[in-house]
């Protein structure tokens, strides 16, 4: 069994100051990628999305050549289950600073890495779909952080916490407008009408590298996808609904609370042109 192992700019260590100003105020970002035979999936858009969101919150993006020269020095302690299957998070904090929230003139942004074990997804879900609980709990608009995969994610915490019942796999996350946002998890997709729909992010919620991918791909294919507001009625309403993130992928939602929604291909459709292998 795999243990959740991590490397703190570059060394084997065990944490992180407190004075670190991404345990002190979240003042960070952080991205969550697949790694199978060796290699990060989708490793050159991840960059790009954490060179983005460092320089949205005024953070120096640690190169590319750094952050994978600490991350080859991390895997050589790794075991071959490692190297094959795991999940490579990687979080980047604006470093450390004294207290109070004034941002240091200069700070060296730290870099973290942590190797976790791929989640035994249950086979059914690529099948047979999933079920999403309507959450309570509801996104705050913010749009100077809108799309950021920053680390004060305690709205997601919070509605990850409203899933007791083993029957949802994630929950469906709105703002206070009743706009659909996305999953707690991922990103979210709708066929309505014959077309691809997919919520706007410019108040809250955070823009993944998997919604990324499939934005990309409707576009070779000359195909608009909506950047739009979506309500619970268009997600009921729909011919079909994904939720996509970097780890499951994309996966069918077939039930939302009680109620069975249409259901097609389309998740697995998706999975084949991005060439998203399931684990
Ligand atoms: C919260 C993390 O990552 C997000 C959550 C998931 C997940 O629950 O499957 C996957 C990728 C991210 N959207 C994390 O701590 O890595």
């Amino acid at each position: 069994m795999t243990t959740v192992r991590y490397c703190v700019n570059g060394k084997l260590v065990n944490g992180i100051a407190p004075t670190n100003r991404g345990f002190a105020y979240g003042d960070g970002v952080f991205r969550t990628m697949r790694l199978l035979n060796g290699e990060l999936q989708d490793w050159p858009l991840h960059y790009q999305t954490l060179v983005a969101d460092c320089s949205k919150i005024q953070i120096v993006c640690p190169s590319a050549e750094l952050l994978m020269q600490e991350f080859k020095y991390f895997m050589a302690s790794a075991s071959e289950a490692e190297v094959q299957f795991s999940i490579l998070k990687i979080i980047i904090t604006r470093g450390e600073g004294a207290r109070g929230y004034a941002p240091p003139a200069v700070s060296e942004p730290t870099r973290v890495l942590i190797l976790s074990p791929l989640p035994a997804y249950p086979a059914e879900i690529y099948a047979q779909g999933i079920a999403l609980y309507t959450c309570q709990t509801r996104l705050a608009h913010q749009p100077l952080l809108a799309g950021i995969k920053h680390l004060n994610r305690l709205e997601n915490v919070l509605a990850r916490a409203e899933l007791k019942d083993p029957r949802f796999f994630d929950g469906l996350l709105r703002d206070y407008d009743d706009h659909v946002i996305e999953a707690v998890s991922g990103n979210l997709f709708i066929r309505k009408d014959g077309l691809v729909m997919t919520p706007v992010l410019e108040s809250c919620g955070v823009a993944g590298v998997m919604r990324q991918k499939i934005l990309d791909w409707y576009k070779t294919q000359r195909q608009t996808v909506l950047v739009t507001t979506l309500t619970m009625q268009d997600l009921l309403s729909a011919e079909a609904i994904v939720i996509v993130n970097s780890v499951y992928g994309v996966l069918q939602v077939s039930h939302i609370d009680e109620q069975a929604v249409s259901t097609n291909h389309w998740a697995k459709e998706l999975r084949s042109q991005l060439h998203y292998v399931t684990h």
